[in-house]
């Protein structure tokens, strides 16, 4: 088995109601896809603290009650060894109006209509799991950025 390393990174919700904010990746990874809010957590943050953050600067909304973890997932890609190791959050409640970004612009969709087609292939089967109020743990092993070679995920109680 070769070795593999793990980078942190976060990916955070934020939902009113039926509808959910997410946003339309204008560069890097990810690119052209529409996503909810993350990115590296840094040195020195903890994930919560990166995910807040990253909600700020990627959709100019403040977080409020701060947030709850509701996944965790693991990216693994044909010939990488690097493994993108994401924590999912759910913000408790924001202050603000979404504003486009550098990297994102933000939109508000209904949670029974989610452009699944524009998102990553492994949206589809866990954002089911989210949008009911469940947690989850999942890994998905990718060829490229399109098709997923194996999967596991599974609805979890917590995460300790
Ligand atoms: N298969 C997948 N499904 C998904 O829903 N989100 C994924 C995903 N693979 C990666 N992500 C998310 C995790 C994270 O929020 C984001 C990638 O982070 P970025 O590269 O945007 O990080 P940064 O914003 O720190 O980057 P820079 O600001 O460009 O340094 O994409």
């Amino acid at each position: 088995m070769s070795e593999l390393t793990k980078k942190l990174f976060t990916l955070a919700f934020i939902r009113e109601g039926n509808r959910l904010l997410l946003g339309y990746k204008k560069r890097g990874f990810g690119q052209g896809r529409w996503n909810a809010f993350g990115g590296k957590v840094e040195a020195g943050e903890t994930p919560e603290e990166a995910a807040v953050r990253e909600v700020q600067e990627e959709a100019g909304v403040m977080v409020v009650g701060g947030v709850e973890k509701v996944g965790e997932l693991l990216f693994t890609f044909e010939g990488d060894p690097t493994a993108m190791h994401v924590m999912v959050f759910s913000a408790r409640g924001y202050t603000g109006t979404p504003t486009e970004s550098e990297e994102m612009k933000p939109q508000w969709f209904s949670v029974d209509s989610l452009p699944y087609s524009l998102m990553w292939p492994d949206d589809e089967l866990w954002y089911p799991i989210y949008l009911r109020g469940g947690k989850f743990r999942g890994r998905f092993h990718f060829q490229g950025h399109d098709k997923i070679l194996s999967e596991k995920l599974e609805e979890v109680q917590t995460f300790d």
